[in-house]
Formats: C-alpha cells, structure tokens, sequence
C-alpha cells in the first residue's frame, strides 16, 4: 500500500486505531487521500504494514479526525489574507525541482562520555559531525522524555489559543513581543515563513515564580538544556585546543532563548517554506523537533531532509561558533519546509551570549574580525530590514582584495610529485614548489600517483616577489560547506593552473589505458613522446592526478584553511627539517625565509638537534609550545609514532619521527596514511590558534 510519504506524530499503532476510530464510518476519505477509501484505511490496522506507511495514513486520518471532531477554532495566523499581494503573479520557490534526499544525521550517543574508554572517540566523534555537517543528533542527553512531552503539551494548548489573544495578550509574564507569526519583512514569498512561534528569553523565565504549568516546565527545560549545551561547549571547545569557560560564562542561562515553533498546514508548499533559509546567530542551538518531516539542511551545495528521529535531540552549530572556531565548526544553512497536511511543532533553545561578549576567531589572523553579539545582532536585523534576508558571518570576514596591495604575492598551492614522493606546498612559484621539495619538506607527503615529474630542471633558490597579488585569488566564499574541487576552483581560492586535477579511479585508469595503447602521448607542450619518457617539469605537471576524490576532499580542506590564513599578509609553512646539509638549518632558513617561517616540528631529539629544535620553537610565544607540543605529540601518538611530544610540561621539541614514515617502501605507505598526515598538518594548523606565523618564499 503507498501512501502520501508523511510521517505523522502517530507513534504506534494504537495511537494509529484511536485515529481510526474518530473517523465516521460514512466519512469517504478518497479526497483526501489517494486512492483510498475509508474502509481500507480500516483494514490497513489489520495487514502487517511498515511503520512509515501506517504513519502515513495517520497523519491523514488526525487531519480528518481534527476537521471532523474539533469545533473550528481559529488559531491559525491569518497568511493568506494578510500576505495578499505577495501571492500575485508569484513563482513556486525554485525548490519543486531540486531532488531533495533523506539522510539521517550523524547519531551520537553522550552516555559514552562517561565511559573511559569511549570518551575521546565519543568527543572526537562530536568535533567531526560539528566540521563535517554542522549538524548531528544526540540520545542519553540527560534531558527527561517526560520534560519534553510535558513542554509539548503545553506548547500545542498555547498555539491552540484563538489567534486574536495569542497577538494581544501577553504570555504569563514572558516579553510582550514574545509571540511572532510569518515575516514581517518580508518583500517576497520567499522570505515568508509559514510558522509562528512564542520566542522566549530565558532572562524572563526566573522571574517570581507563578503557578502555571508552563512557567515551571520551561523552568526545568532551561535549566537542563543550559546543562547540557555547556557539555557539548566543553567538548566542543576542547577540540580546538581551547577551553569552554569563555562560552560559558557569557552565555549564562538569562541570555538564552527558547523558541517554540508551529508550523500549520500549509495549503501553498510550493510557494512557501515553513521557515525560510537562515543559520542561527547563537553559539549552539538543541533542537527537538516532533515526527512530521519538514527540517532541510544543506550540504556540499545541496539540500537534505533531516529524517526525524523521535528518541533524538538535533544539535546545530551556531554563527558565533563558526567563527570562534575560525571556520572549523560549520554554521550550515536550514530551513523547514512547509506541509500541506500537517502540523509540526518544534522547540530550539538558542545558546547566545550576552550583547557585549566578544567573539574572536580561534586562529590569529582569523578569517573573520572581532566584533561584539550585539554588534552582529544589529547587523543582522538591518540586513534583514533592507534586504530581506541575513547577509551573516560573511560581513565580517577580511576581504582582503579590497585592502591596500599585499606586499606578497599570492601564494600558491601546489601538490607536486617528484620521483619520489608527492607533496602538498604552498609557495609562491611552481619553481619555489619544486626547489622546497628537494630541500626540505613543506607540509607532508603522500602517496605518490599520477604523472612523474622530471627533477633534472635544477630550479634556482626564489627571491620573494614583490609582485602585486591577482586580487581575485583572494576572493574567497563563506559557505561554510566542504570544499569541493570545482567549487574551490571556481571560488578562485586555487588558482586554475595549480589546481590540483582530481581524477576518480575510473578516470585515472582511462588515462593510463590510453597512455599504454598509443605509442605517444603528448607532452605538456603538446608535443608527442613516448609513454614512460619522464615529462618534463611544467605548471601542467603540478596538476596531478589523485586517486581518490575524497583524498582530494580532505585535501582541500586544510589548503582551504591554510589559504584562510595567508589572507593576513602572513602565510604559513609548516616545515619538518630534514636536517640535511643544505637544508633546514636555521641560517639557512633564515637566509631563506628572512626569519619569518618557524620550523614547528623536528626530527629526532638527539641532543644536538633537540637544541636546535628548541631555539626554533623559541621563535613563537613561549606560551603556545606546550599546546603544539601536545597536539602534535597527540597525533604522533595516533599514528602510531614514538615521540617524545605530548608532554606538555616537556621542554624538549616535538620530535615526530615523521621522515621515519615517508622512508618506507612506497608501496607499504596506503591513503590512510596520507590521510592521517593530512590531519597531522590540519591539526597543526589549528593548534596554532595564537601563534604568530610568517614567511613567505
Ligand atoms: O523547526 C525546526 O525544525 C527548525 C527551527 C529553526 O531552525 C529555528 O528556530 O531556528
Ligand atoms: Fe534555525
């Protein structure tokens, strides 16, 4: 039996019959739904149907029991009369063609951070779904199944309220501008929200306690959902290096809001969404959402609908985390979609600090500038005011194109491949690439694929350029999504020539077939060789072929944030001497950077290096060692490497025995591997929070 695809709040099958029965017998519902008469939907509690499908029918028969049993009421904010004139002549949201998908948000259960051995898998577990999706769903979150029913409860009695009272009567002792409905902005129907909501402070919620039901359960709610977002803050915190302490004190419970949503049924879906795109201006918001479908998120470009889970909170990262984290936790677009059938109700609690709390990015410089809450909240109402919608974080990045020339010029990324290995680089020349490769090693190695690069062009050492940067190189986009290698081209943050070439399995074996069938291939001058004849080195050999798109994903991720950081004039290499004669010894690379590169790692601590080492690390703030140090010495140790780093009162430097790695036989060194040096160089970058890089080449 197919049914419309809704899930209704029906939560069992007795729930299903009790619907049933409020249907009269005579009552035909083939109008409503489908296909369907009365009689089968009865027999439909008979035969053995899967859940999805009986909700379905539920979600109906409510509809059909409610028109049939309820008196009308009308408590339902008057849209269609009062948002006239925007339907006229007005296009469906250009949503009716995208295929939106389901997924099921990554399922973290908390009751794991207690347990010893789970904790750090459990945190690690969090601080990935906060980059990767912004998004994730929490079980054992300490907050009462009863608490949440009993809000509910009250919830739907206080929207059920006739909509004349709900707009002139204030609500207990709440704010009197604590109800809102639709958009009063709104210009368009795409601005238009079809919900209305009590928005509550939770500064109001203290007051002299009265007797009402509701007062008390958002009493407890408040005070137990303030509980637990101040776990995840610390957990979430803990993953940048930093401590929660700062997010906690100024997001006291008072300066919290708690926002009860409904969405009524809505007899325009195409026309209108339920609640229109946006990302919240809060630090970390829980969301609990009932079992009608409706919450979309966005994705690596594309729209997924948040498959609801009964027994879950959803957890959303916030604007301000976003930039406190300096880009690393993602504050991801979302919007409800408007049902035609039926109601949904949902509640968010917004942690939000107080107006004059600062926010500062995590790394220095940060991708976007200090500003205050209040400062952002102001700016976000004036945008909405003037444009109709939330401009957000990307008002405060740098744009650094729009500053006065940079004295640098623009660096580049490079993945560059020499006979023996393949590195990620960022220089400011092909040329600077390749001679960086030869004498020590910038970044980290992977495994090698693609095309050879002929090392016998000797390349001279660079002068830093004074040449003016191409501006567009810094336009960079905020969206706050994975980077895609298109999407990265496109946004200009790799120039094209040095973007690296990303080739899925399929497309790298087409390549090599056709190599080996023909007896010539054509050079990156176009002239023709023979296969297996070393190309020369050129710009084109830099575009290198990588085995898997996902390698290419991650890989883009770190270029992403270190490309964020160079935006500062300052630019980062993250070097590992090799402490080869002509290599990375201080004089040289002080001749060579001019002091303004800092060798962060080493090679082995033998006491003569480890001195070295020491001075070197002497370079950043003496204060940020132990914090490298441990994280670097945290990732050795997830390596698998034998390090003397991670002791964080350790005076000695970190010393990874990194090159150890990229000496073993080619073939034993897998992606994983390359993964993890990946992680290595991402992680080093975040743990650099404070530590002021330089150097250019
Ligand atoms: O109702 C929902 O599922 C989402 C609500 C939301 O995004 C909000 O209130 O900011
Ligand atoms: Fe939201």
């Amino acid at each position: 039996m197919k049914v419309l695809g809704i899930v209704s709040e029906a939560r069992d099958l007795n729930q299903f019959a009790s619907f049933i029965k409020c249907i009269p017998a005579t009552q035909s519902i083939s109008k409503h739904i489908k296909g369907y008469s009365f009689g089968e939907l009865k027999e439909a509690k008979l035969v053995s149907l899967g859940r999805m499908e009986v909700l379905g029918i539920v979600s109906e028969a409510r509809e059909l029991s409610q028109a049939h049993t309820a008196p009308v009421m009308d408590h339902s904010p008057p849209f269609l009369a009062t948002y006239k004139s925007l339907f006229d002549g007005q296009q469906a949201i250009d949503t009716d063609t995208e295929v939106v998908e389901c997924c099921d948000l990554p399922l973290i259960d908390l009751s794991r951070l207690n347990d010893v051995l789970e904790a750090a898998q459990c945190k690690q577990d969090i601080v990935t779904a906060a980059s990767e999706w912004g998004f994730f769903q929490i079980v054992s979150h300490g907050i009462p199944d009863g608490l949440l029913a009993r809000l509910r409860e009250e919830q739907v009695q206080m929207f059920r309220q006739p909509f004349k009272q709900k707009t002139s009567e204030k609500l207990l002792d709440f704010d009197d501008d604590s109800y809102r409905w639709g958009t009063p902005t709104a210009t368009s129907l795409k601005h238009l929200s079809w919900s209305e909501a009590y928005h509550i402070p939770l500064s109001s919620s203290n007051k002299p306690a009265t007797s009402s039901t509701i007062r008390c359960v958002i009493e407890e709610l408040s005070l137990a959902m303030t509980q637990l977002a101040n776990q995840l803050v610390d957990t979430l915190a803990e993953g940048l290096g930093r401590d929660g302490t700062y997010m906690k004190e100024n997001c006291t419970r008072n300066m919290c809001y708690l926002r009860l949503n409904r969405y009524p049924p809505c007899p325009i879906p195409a026309q209108v969404f339920g609640l229109v795109p946006h990302t919240d201006s809060d630090f970390l918001t829980i969301l609990c959402q009932d079992e009608v479908i409706g919450l979309q998120l966005k994705k690596g470009g594309r729209w997924f609908t948040v498959r609801p889970n009964p027994n879950t909170l959803v957890i959303n990262i916030g604007d301000l985390f976003q930039a406190w984290s300096n880009g690393l936790y993602k504050s991801v677009e979302h919007r409800v979609m408007s049902n035609p059938h039926l109601e949904r109700f949902s509640v968010a609690y917004f942690m939000c600090p107080s107006n004059e709390t600062v926010i500062e990015s995590s790394a220095q410089p940060g991708t976007y500038r200090k500003f205050s809450f209040g400062e952002y909240r102001q700016q976000v109402q004036q945008d909405v005011r003037r444009m109709g919608h939330k401009v957000g974080l990307t008002r405060l990045r740098h744009h650094f194109h729009l500053c006065s020339p940079a004295p640098l010029p623009t660096p580049f990324f490079f993945l560059l491949q020499t006979k023996k290995s393949l590195f990620l680089h960022m220089a400011a020349s092909p040329v600077t690439a390749v001679w960086n490769a030869r004498t020590s090693h910038a970044s980290f190695y992977l495994p090698p694929v693609g095309l050879q690069v002929d090392e016998r062009e000797s390349p001279t050492v660079p002068q830093p350029s004074t040449a003016a940067p191409d501006t567009t190189a810094f336009y960079a986009q905020d969206s706050g999504e994975e980077a895609s290698t298109t999407q990265l081209a496109a946004d200009r943050m790799i120039q094209p020539r040095d973007a690296i070439y990303a080739a899925d399995d399929v497309e790298l074996r087409q390549t090599k077939r056709a190599a080996r069938s023909s007896s010539t291939i054509p050079d990156w001058r176009g002239r023709r060789c023979k296969p297996g004849k070393q190309l020369p080195f050129s710009p084109h050999c830099l575009q290198l072929m990588v085995l898997k798109q996902q390698l290419v994903r991650q890989l883009m991720e770190v270029c992403r944030h270190l490309y964020r950081i160079t935006l500062g004039r300052t630019r980062l290499m993250v070097w590992t001497c090799r402490l080869k004669p002509m290599a990375a010894t201080p004089r040289v690379l002080d001749r060579m950077l001019g002091r303004r590169s800092y060798v962060i790692a080493s090679q082995q601590p033998s006491p003569a290096r480890s001195k070295q080492a020491l001075d070197l690390h002497g370079l950043c703030s003496a204060a940020q060692v132990p914090t490298i140090m441990q994280l670097t010495g945290q990732i050795a140790t997830e390596i698998g490497l034998q390090g003397s780093g991670g002791r964080s009162s350790c005076q000695r430097p970190v010393a990874l025995d990194f090159w150890k790695q990229s000496r073993t036989p080619r073939k034993e060194l897998s992606m994983e591997k390359g993964l993890v040096r990946l992680i290595f160089v991402a992680c080093i970058y975040f743990g650099l929070s404070h530590f002021k890089i330089g150097g250019s080449i």
